[in-house]
Formats: structure tokens, sequence, C-alpha cells
């Protein structure tokens, strides 16, 4: 049940949830209020949102409709970004229950078997790909489509069919799917047969978290809460900032949380632990609020006024993200009418007329969703790809030598070329049906094709840390981007090959042969960095800000989860990534939070 601050104030729970309510936390919730004995409540501080309207219309035709809008996004932005000329990047994050599985864009799919096998190799024993396959599966109702197309490939061996999430393919395809396939077997990508199995080396349409039964999103508010939420040991309360976790020292120094504090309007609440303490705010908040609570790198503590608990150098820290961006050509007008293109609903009647067309029969624009994707190595796409690896190799195992780095970092960066070595997935592309936001502008009335490129295992590392002591002031986000020569390198090497991809027949005969982005005017390799730095978007998958790692190796949680230094206060969000992982993030959040109910449990991980 959803209740007051007031009706919480002052009680015990067994486990407090803060910020409980995203991705991977309603999803322990869900799991730990299975046992009636427990007592579970869940502190989230945007409002509920549930059945929203305006939540339940962002079917994909209104990507980011929400951005901006206090009820539903946070709205961050980055502090200037040093190699980026300075640019501050927009960093939208869900608010509400459901966090970021409320606003995110459906795809929904799992990495490659060797970033998950990465997080053991990094000192998290345990932690690999067989652990993870049965906790994707666990979360995942994966429900076949009616009729099979020749884009779609799947093996059921490989899906979860019992799970709460509803994941399908787009109820309606654009009809660009086959000729992008097509286009990337010219140039030697080819069909992945299952990537839900490890390999995802290829190209393939990506179910999504749109449930076709019932045409709304499929996400952890209502199909892990809303199922649960007669429970009387769930408790939830919303519009509830939490701004501190209390905790008591022992003579060792180790911290166990004894209380939550939170702001509801404008008062301040406690909440008393019972158990334990479960931080799922997310990659931006967890660290904050770690912070605001005295756990963290002393400097940074102190430099905000905050007194330290538990010196924990690595929260904050080891922060890693995926950015994009776009090449976009022109459709031709005479064949637009032959796909489902998103352009369509800048015309509001036509707007109304593919809403009411949804509504009525479940079909059109609205019924699609940009779900072509590829993961590839460089070698796969750059004649420059040995040049490239052999300079990063020789750069970073120089800064090895003379111990420039880390050694956290240098365990990361020796795992990250051997997965180059290996020519393991780095790149990823995704083809859009429509124009994407870039610095030029669309021409009225006119259709257009978008391939994206995406970096999937950049070198940079970023910092996520408090600013003030005021627990409503955002964080000071720096995902230094490019810090590390290799990303933006790799980068230009991606954009030229969507421009290629573009080029391939049967895409090519689409177009028009006008580029809009970056535009004819940008060819060198130098003229296309440039491009990228200008126009290159986060795509709201930061992981690493509280890295599951050893101590010694900048570590903020064990493989249990548990804050380092703390007997009861876990991580549970996707901030414990320790290496980035070519996917998009939340079939992983699910699965990590799956993973931690069984860990509190006692099933599974024990140590
Ligand atoms: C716009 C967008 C598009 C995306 N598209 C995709 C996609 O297509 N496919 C995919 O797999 N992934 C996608 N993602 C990523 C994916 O949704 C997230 O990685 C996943 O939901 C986990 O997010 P998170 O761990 O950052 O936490 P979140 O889910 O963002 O949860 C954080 C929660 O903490 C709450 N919170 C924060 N601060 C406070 C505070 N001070 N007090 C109380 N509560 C607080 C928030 O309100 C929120 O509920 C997208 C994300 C975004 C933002």
């Amino acid at each position: 049940m959803i209740a007051l601050a007031s009706q919480v104030s002052t009680k015990t729970f067994d486990y407090i949830l803060i910020h409980g309510a995203q991705t991977s936390g309603l999803t322990v919730a869900a799991r730990l209020s299975e046992d009636p004995s427990v007592s579970v409540l869940v502190i989230e501080a945007g409002p509920a949102n549930l059945d929203d309207p305006d939540l339940r219309k962002l079917t994909p035709a209104a990507f980011g409709t929400h951005f901006g809008k206090p009820q539903y996004d946070w709205a961050f932005q980055t502090i200037p970004q040093e190699f980026c000329k300075g640019r501050t990047v927009p960093f939208n994050r869900g608010k509400g229950l459901g966090g970021s599985s409320a606003i995110n864009f459906f795809q929904y799919h799992r990495p490659a078997k060797s970033d998950i096998d990465s997080f053991g190799e990094l000192g998290n024993d345990g932690w690999n790909w067989d652990l993870l396959e049965q906790y994707y599966s666990k979360s995942e109702r994966f429900i076949q489509p009616l009729e099979k197309t020749d884009t779609m490939s799947y093996d059921l061996a490989h899906h979860g069919t019992k799970g709460p999430l509803a994941v399908a393919y787009p109820s309606a395809e654009s009809n660009f799917e086959a000729p992008f396939q097509q286009a990337l077997k010219n140039v030697g990508i080819n069909l992945v047969k299952e990537p839900f199995s490890g390999d995802t080396n290829g190209t393939w349409v990506t179910p999504v978290t749109i449930d076709p039964e019932h045409r709304v999103r499929s996400y952890s508010a209502n199909k892990y809460y809303q199922p649960n939420a007669s429970r009387e040991n769930l408790t939830v309360v919303v519009s509830a900032h939490v701004t501190k976790i209390g905790t008591e020292l022992d003579p060792n120094g180790s911290a166990t949380a004894v209380e939550v504090v939170f702001k509801s309007e404008d008062a301040l609440y406690t909440v008393k632990v019972g158990k334990e303490v479960i931080l799922s705010a997310g990659a931006i908040m967890s660290p904050q609020i770690l912070e605001l609570s005295g756990i963290g790198d002393k400097p940074v503590l102190e430099a905000a006024g905050i007194e330290t608990r538990v010196h924990l150098p690595g929260v904050g820290n080891n922060v890693q993200e995926h950015i994009f961006a776009n090449v976009t050509c022109e459709l031709l007008p005479e064949v637009a009418s032959n796909f489902l293109n998103f352009d369509v609903l800048g015309d509001p009647r036509e707007y109304l007329r593919q809403q009411e067309l949804y509504k009525t029969s479940g079909k059109g624009v609205f019924a699609t969703c940009p779900a072509s994707i590829a993961f590839v190595p460089l070698a796969s796409i750059s004649p420059a790809s040995e040049a490239l690896q052999k300079s990063v190799f020789e750069s970073i195992n120089a800064a090895v030598s003379s111990q420039q780095i880390s050694p956290g970092l240098r365990k990361q960066y020796l795992l990250q070329l051997e997965h180059l070595k290996e020519k393991q997935p780095s790149c990823e592309f995704i083809l859009s049906p429509r124009y994407m936001p870039g610095p030029k502008p669309p021409l009225p009335g006119q259709q257009y094709v978008t391939v994206s490129g995406l970096i999937n295992h950049p070198f940079s590392r970023g910092s996520i840390h408090i600013a003030s002591s005021d627990p409503l002031v955002p964080p000071s986000i720096d995902p230094k981007y490019f810090e590390h020569s290799y990303d933006l390198l790799q980068f230009v090497e991606q954009i030229k090959f969507c421009r290629k991809v573009l080029e391939q027949e049967p895409l090519r005969k689409f177009l028009t042969g006008t580029e809009l982005l970056p535009g004819p005017e940008v060819q060198t390799d130098e003229q296309i960095a440039d491009y990228i730095r200008d126009a290159f978007s986060t795509t709201w998958h930061t992981v690493g800000s509280c890295s599951m790692l050893p101590l010694a190796d900048g570590g903020v949680v064990d493989k249990t989860l548990k804050v380092h230094k703390t007997t009861n206060i876990r991580v549970v969000d996707i901030s414990v990534v320790p290496l980035h992982i070519g996917a998009h993030m939340q079939a992983t959040a699910y699965a990590i939070g799956e993973i931690a109910a069984d860990i509190i449990k006692g099933k599974v991980l024990k140590v």
C-alpha cells in the first residue's frame, strides 16, 4: 500500500529500500515481501504516477516528451566537459515509481557473456554469465510474436517466460528492419541467431518492454509493484526525499545503519532499520546518499562539510557511460508511405490520426519502436582498427608500467584490452526511422532515417560527487567524456561506418542522397570528431559509481552488494556494475534486483 510519511514515521521496518521504487529496487521489494514475516518499506522521492495517462501514453512515439517535467524527470546536467569544448550534457533520469524504467526507450536485451564474466574476473567470485543468465530469465516473461518475421531471431531456450516483466517484439515493424539487416550483411555483419545466449556479435531486432496484451509500458511499477500492492508487509511512501542514512560505528570503524531520514513536503521524518538498508537510488543518486551519510572519500566529504563516518574512496568514482551520435539522411518522399516513420507525427493532425489508429487497432507509428540494432567489434567495421588498437595498447601499457593508474583501474584496462584483442563487440549501431535531435533542424514535412553509433566500452572514467551538504542540491556529474583519446577515435570510425551502411542497398534506394547530419561539409576525421563533440548525447546508461570491486581496487560494494566497512547497507542498482557492458541496461538492472533478493534470502552467493 501507499502510505503517508506520517504513517511510517518512527516505525521500524526490516528492510528499508531507499528510492527502492526504481528498476532494481522494486524488484527486490517485491521479492523480499514474498515472505509475510518480514516488513519492507520503499521510499521514493517522486510521485507514484501510477495509471498516469501521460505516462501510459509514453509509447515510442512519445520518447522524451517527459523530459524536463519534474513529476517524471530529475533533468540533471553534467558539469562543463573539458574534452568537449566545455559542453554541459543533459542527463535525464526517471523520477517516481519505476524510476528510469518508467521513462526509458523500451529496448530490452542482454549483453555479451564476456561482459558479465568480467564482473567475476575483477574479484567478485560467483558473478558470471551462468549466474546472470538464470536471473535474466527469472525476471522476463517473453511473449512470442503472433507472426514471426524473417528479421526476428530467437530461441525460447534462452528466454524467461514466467517472470513478471512482459517482453515482446514491437507489434509493428517500420519496414526498415529488413533493409537495415541486408545493408549490414553487405558489409559483413550477419544476423545473430539468439542474442540472449551471450553471443551478441551481429545484428538483430531486439524485443522491447511493451506489453502487447495491454498495449502499455512494461516496467517495474506495473509488473513488480502493482500486482503485490495489497501485501500488508509492503509499504511505499512517495514524494519522500531521503536525506541521510543514520549509522552507528563499532570499535573497528564498521558502520551499521540504524535509521533513514527523509524529507516530505517541508518536514523531516525518520524510520528505524530492523535489518538492512537497501540503496537503489540509481547511478546518480546512490553515491550522493552515501556521501550525505558520511560514507565516501574523506576529502570529498570534507569539501562539502560532511563528517566522515566511513572513509571509502571509491564512492562516486569509476563512472562509465555509453554515448551516441547520429548520421541522418533524407527519405525519398515517393517511398515514404511504405514505411512507418516517426517524423509524420510533427503534423498535429497526423499525430491524432496515428494515436486513434493505435487505440482502435494497435497499428501504425505508435505500434513500432526503433529496435534494429547491431553490436560488433571495431575490427569488423574499420580498416583503422589495428592501428588504433595498437596505440591504445601502447598508451595503456605505458600507463600501467609507470603506475600512473591505480591498481584497480589497471585490472579493468587489462580486461578491456583483452576484450579488444579477442574482438568482443564494443561498437553498437541503432537504426531509427526518424530525425534525431542534432545541431541542424529537420526540414518541415521531410522524413528522415538515422543510423546512430554508440560506444559501449569507454576507457574514460568520470565521477559523481556531492557538491553541497544540502540533499536537494543535485550532485556534480562529471563523466569526463573523451578524457581517454581512444573513445573519440573509435567513435569517429563508427560514424564513418554509419555512413557506409546508409550507402548500401537496399537502404540507399529509399534515400534522396542528401545527408542532414553530420552533413556533406563534415569529411575529415577531425571534422567528424568535432561533430561528435558538439552533437553526442548520453544514452542514460551510467554505471560504476558504486562499483562492485574489492576494497583495495576502489570498490564500494562486495560481491554480496554490501557496502564495504558497513554491516547492513547494500547498493542494488546498476551503479554497482564495475566495468561497462555492451547492452542497454534495464535487463541487467532487473537481474541485479533479482540476484540481490536471493542473496538476502541466503539462496545464492553465500559468504
Ligand atoms: C531516457 C532514458 C532512456 C533509456 N532507454 C533505455 C532502453 O531503451 N533500454 C534499456 O535497457 N535501458 C534504457 N535506459 C536505462 C535504464 O532504464 C536504467 O539503466 C535503469 O532503469 C536503471 O536506472 P538507474 O539505476 O539509474 O536508476 P533509476 O531507475 O533511474 O532509479 C532511481 C530512482 O531513485 C529515485 N531517487 C533519486 N534521487 C532520489 C532522492 N534524493 N530521494 C528519493 N528518491 C530518489 C528516483 O526518483 C528513481 O525512482 C534508459 C534510461 C533513460 C533515463
